[in-house]
């Protein structure tokens, strides 16, 4: 039988899985089967160690202060001080590191930290099985206590224990070498200055007479052209009663899921009242005359003027978030300055309560996004002297005013996107919010004022039913996965089946998210199907939002498998 290191009873350091932090333990017993110990931490925690975790007391150096991290709950509130004292802690190895180097060095730091930090959270069933191989390279992390409490649950909540699967104690983060996404500096380079030339251009062949890709594009106007500081006026003012409406006191406060120092963000939602006042604001313009069709002549310098704001907003956020401390980044960013202009350095910039990033995502763009698609109808009517828009107008104008009104009456599901989660709040999505969305994905209505379609009742029925198929998937998937990220342990969600992984999160595999991968994605996709098919099947360039969008899509679950 081989031989074991520590006796029972003995008190020594043990490593506090998923660190480099020692913390004093007491051996409570050995299993020489495993060779694993199990070890008490001084607030209660039993673990499963193995020998190599556990280190004795003599091989650490003795503090000067009485404050030594006991336990890890007891670290605490106590951050930066623990950390440089962290008995694990080795000297960086090479004193020369990059900027890029360090900045993930401090960002895997601070999560490390932070899983130290966390606690049981959700104390459900391991199955052996499922786990063993997890279970061999790293280590038990059932607290021994908990399990008394854990064959009550059994017993009691039959229902919680899926059949074969298991999910895990511990909400924790991953810490693994990370490649820049979108091809690194070169590729964000390209996207930043290719992007609005490429969107540019795209508005100036839907607007020619034969919008075929096969001719030569359009040159683009020049900048004195394009520039009208009204225009930008215009602009400024829509993004500054979007955020009056966001600060006003109404509707309920809710938190975002809790960030890596395991704080949770407070966040109005009140996103549909923004658009019901918004719309009668625009009904009121309506009623008194306000020429609609200005948005529609200036579109480009409209375009534009999003644009510069975008820039300036970007540079803004940019700049602030040098200031910000570590523990505030996104785990995106990288410390290479131009990759964390694109992607966004800090994670989520607020002046106040003012959420800068969660504004911008579904406030002043998406509800754009509306207004834009009701001036191009308009726009129809006037252009080709109708007195009520075409089938296929109303159709588009109908689907994305649907898409929309959705995403605000379920504003707290995007409190668990990729957006708000992972991402910073920087050029990428500055962009993508406020010039992106509002002046491509109205792309189908713009193409529709010039290039009229006629639709039949019986295509428009099939349209219809297909918009309705996709949106029943995507609201169905979001959802579950909302209530999921937000109470793993919702009683409506008993019934379904989850795996746990090795970055410490359970996934969905049943309901919605046992039918495909990215069930949300899927359902998206059928709706932007239906969006373009009302513009016919004349030229592919309507058809491009769902081109646009399938890669977007693609590159999304590849960066959500790679997380
Ligand atoms: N119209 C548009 O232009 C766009 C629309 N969208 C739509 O927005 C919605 C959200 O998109 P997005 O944030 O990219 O994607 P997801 O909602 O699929 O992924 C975001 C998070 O969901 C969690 N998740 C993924 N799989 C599972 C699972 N099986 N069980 C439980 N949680 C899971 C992960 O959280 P964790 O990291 O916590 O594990 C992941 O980070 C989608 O419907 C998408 O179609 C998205 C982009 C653009
Ligand atoms: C390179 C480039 C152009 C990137 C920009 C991508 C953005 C346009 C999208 C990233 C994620 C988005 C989401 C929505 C709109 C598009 C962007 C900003 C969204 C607000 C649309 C409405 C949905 O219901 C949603 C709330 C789920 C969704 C969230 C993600």
């Amino acid at each position: 039988m081989p031989s074991r290191k520590f006796a029972d009873g003995e008190v020594v350091r043990g490593r506090w899985p998923g660190s480099s932090l020692y913390y004093e333990v007491e051996i409570l017993s050995h299993d020489s089967t495993s060779q694993l110990y199990t070890v008490k931490y001084k607030d209660g925690t039993e673990l499963e160690l193995k020998e190599n975790d556990i280190k004795p007391l003599t091989s650490f150096r003795q503090r000067k202060s009485g404050s030594t991290s006991s336990s890890p709950s007891r670290r605490r509130g106590n951050r930066s001080r623990s950390r440089s004292r962290s008995p694990g802690r080795r000297p960086p190895k090479d004193a020369r590191r990059s900027a890029s180097a360090s900045h993930q060095a401090d960002i895997k730091e601070a999560r490390r930290e932070v899983e130290v930090k966390l606690t049981p959270l959700v104390l459900e069933k391991f199955n052996l099985l499922q786990e063993s191989s997890y279970i061999s390279t790293q280590y038990s992390l059932r607290p021994r206590r908990e399990e008394i409490r854990l064959k009550e649950m059994d017993s009691k909540e039959e229902k919680f224990v899926t059949k074969e699967l298991a999910v895990r104690t511990f909400e924790v983060t991953p810490i693994r070498a990370k490649d820049l996404e979108f091809g690194g500096v070169p590729g964000v380079l390209l996207i930043m200055f290719g992007l609005p030339v490429f969107l540019f251009l795209l508005l100036l062949m839907c607007k020619q007479k034969d919008p075929s890709l096969l001719n030569f594009p359009p040159p683009l106007p020049a900048l004195y052209e394009l520039w009208e500081t009204r225009v930008f006026g215009v602009c400024l003012l829509w993004f500054l009663i979007q955020a009056l409406f966001y600060l006003l006191p109404i509707g309920k406060v809710v938190e975002g899921t809790p960030l890596i120092d395991g704080r949770r963000l407070k966040y109005r939602l009140n996103g549909f009242y923004a658009f019901i006042l918004t719309s009668a604001i625009i009904g009121t313009c309506l009623f008194q005359g306000v020429e609609f069709h200005y948005v529609y002549r200036h579109f480009l310098q409209f375009t534009l003027a999003a644009t510069v704001f975008c820039v300036v907003l970007s540079v803004y956020l940019y700049m602030r978030s040098l200031k910000v401390p570590r523990k505030d980044l996104s785990p995106a960013s990288s410390g290479n300055a131009v990759y964390d202009f694109f992607i966004g350095r800090e994670l989520n910039p607020r002046i106040g309560t003012f959420d800068l990033k969660y504004f911008c995502e579904l406030r002043p763009g998406l509800i754009g996004w509306v207004v834009i698609n009701l001036v191009m109808l308009l726009a129809e009517m006037k252009i080709q002297s109708r007195a009520v828009p075409s089938l296929a107008m109303i159709l588009v104008n109908s689907f994305q005013l649907l898409y929309v009104v959705d995403a605000l009456w379920n504003e707290e599901a995007v409190l668990t996107t990729m957006d708000i989660i992972h991402d910073g709040f920087g050029f990428m999505l500055a962009f993508g919010d406020l010039v992106w969305v509002p002046f491509i994905y109205s792309f189908q209505a713009f193409y529709l004022v010039s290039h009229p379609n006629e639709v039949s009742w019986p295509m428009a029925s099939l349209m219809i039913v297909l918009k309705l198929c996709g949106y029943v998937i995507f609201r169905g998937a979001n959802s579950q996965k909302n209530a999921f990220r937000k109470n793993p342990s919702d009683p409506k969600l008993a019934h379904l089946k989850t795996i746990h992984t090795s970055t410490g999160k359970n996934l969905l595999v049943s309901g919605w998210w046992g039918f495909v991968r990215h069930p949300n994605y899927l359902g998206d996709l059928i709706m932007a199907l239906a969006w373009s098919l009302p513009c016919g099947f004349n030229h592919i360039l309507p058809y491009f939002y769902v081109v646009y969008f399938t890669m977007l899509l693609v590159h999304r679950e590849a960066r959500d498998e790679y997380q």
